[in-house]
């Protein structure tokens, strides 16, 4: 893998495999006054990817590198910089305030307007959300150079068959009157800390889905159980949804105040091809109508945790589904999960009667 990673002339196709989410996309041409070139994500992707691998390489001192010539890697790493800013703004204009990486500032021998090489502030995470997502973004960077795209999609076939997520949350709702469960397996959270001291998720799990839940989430991977099974992640690149499915996730999460339209889109893609649903989170009106603006979704949560701030309000679940919106989510028929803060069973006849139809419990089941 290494080796391959380091031979140069072989690094687009590395890459390209190791990143789809970011090249069979179609970027549209977007007005902006700050960035002035163009340039679609899978250039950028092979040039992450490339980049990288001879760092590391150099760092480890076991192989040597046919090396990049200073100017060609400068160049690189500006028009890098440059598609980052982009990035930035398209994401911006649909109202998404996380920022996908730390902003690096312009790299050295930068030559453009002046205003871009003073503007080199905001190094830390604005809120706990982008602080996770940065984290996440690393992270997932350093599993993908380990195992890329196509080694998974040969996990694909040996995979446990997708589960009907969708059918099993609309079939429990349909038999008990009741919001179909989504039962959380989380041993801890960034607001309360440790949840469960001899945290075993198997034994939880089957306790829940013996207690009556339709569905399962687990903020880990790696658990097959009888219920479908939602994948709770932050998901930032197309790469853990394979890595999800390979481990027997039939359904994964996509958080809006975190992903750009396009990426919901095509991820949506990715996920169908592979029999798995999507929760699309959402837990403002502006990410609400940017979901209810995408073809083909089937379950929209609406988070009443603010994941920027904590704050928990499960009015906003009401606030969500009414007028025009609820009337939408009817005529589509899209499933509405209640997420978070719902304790007692008042809580869940609130949001039931909001229009949920599924509800996801974590810290009131522990
Ligand atoms: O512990 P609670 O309040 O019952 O919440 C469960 C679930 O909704 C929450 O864990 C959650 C909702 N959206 C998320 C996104 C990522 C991680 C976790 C979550």
């Amino acid at each position: 893998m290494e080796s391959v990673m380091s031979v140069r002339a072989a690094a687009p196709r590395v890459s390209f495999r190791a990143a789809p989410s970011q090249t069979h996309r179609h970027v549209p041409k977007f007005p902006t006054s700050r960035c002035s070139i163009f340039i679609p994500r899978a250039p950028l992707a092979y040039r992450r990817g490339y980049i990288r691998a001879q760092q590391s390489e150099s760092k480890d001192g076991s192989t040597t590198l046919s090396p990049v010539n200073e100017s060609e890697g400068n160049a690189l790493k500006i028009k890098e910089w440059e598609v980052e800013n982009f990035q930035d703004e398209v994401a911006a204009s649909q109202g998404i305030k996380i920022r996908r990486r730390p902003p690096t500032g312009p790299p050295l021998h930068y030559v453009g307007p002046f205003e871009f090489r003073i503007e080199n502030e905001g190094n830390t995470p604005r809120n706990i959300l982008e602080e996770i997502i940065w984290n996440k973004d690393k992270e997932v960077a350093r599993m993908k150079e380990r195992r890329p795209v196509y080694m998974l999609k040969k996990g694909l076939e040996s995979a446990p068959p997708a589960r009907d997520f969708v059918g099993a949350l609309k079939a429990s709702n349909l038999r008990t009157g009741l919001p179909g469960l989504i039962a959380e397996v989380k041993k801890a959270s960034p607001s309360r800390g440790v949840l469960r001291e001899n945290f075993d998720p198997v034994e939880i799990a089957q306790a829940y889905e013996k207690g009556g839940a339709a569905c399962l989430s687990v903020l880990t991977d790696e658990k097959y159980f009888q219920c479908p099974l939602l994948c709770k992640e932050f998901i930032v690149d197309a790469w853990q949804i394979y890595y999800a499915r390979i481990k027997g996730a039939d359904a994964v999460l996509l958080i809006a105040a975190v992903l750009p339209d396009l990426d919901i889109r095509y991820m949506t893609k990715i996920c169908k091809m592979l029999g798995l649903a999507t929760l699309i989170e959402v837990h403002n009106e502006r990410e609400m109508d940017r979901v209810l603006g995408i073809e083909g979704v089937e379950l929209i949560g609406i988070n009443n945790r603010d994941l920027e701030t904590f704050e928990v309000d499960i009015s906003n679940t009401k606030k969500l589904l009414e007028g025009k919106r609820g009337q939408m989510i009817r005529e589509k028929d899209i499933i509405v999960v209640g997420e978070s803060g719902l304790f007692t069973p008042d809580d869940i006849a609130y949001v039931q009667e909001s229009g949920v139809r599924a509800v996801s419990c974590a810290s009131s089941l522990t």
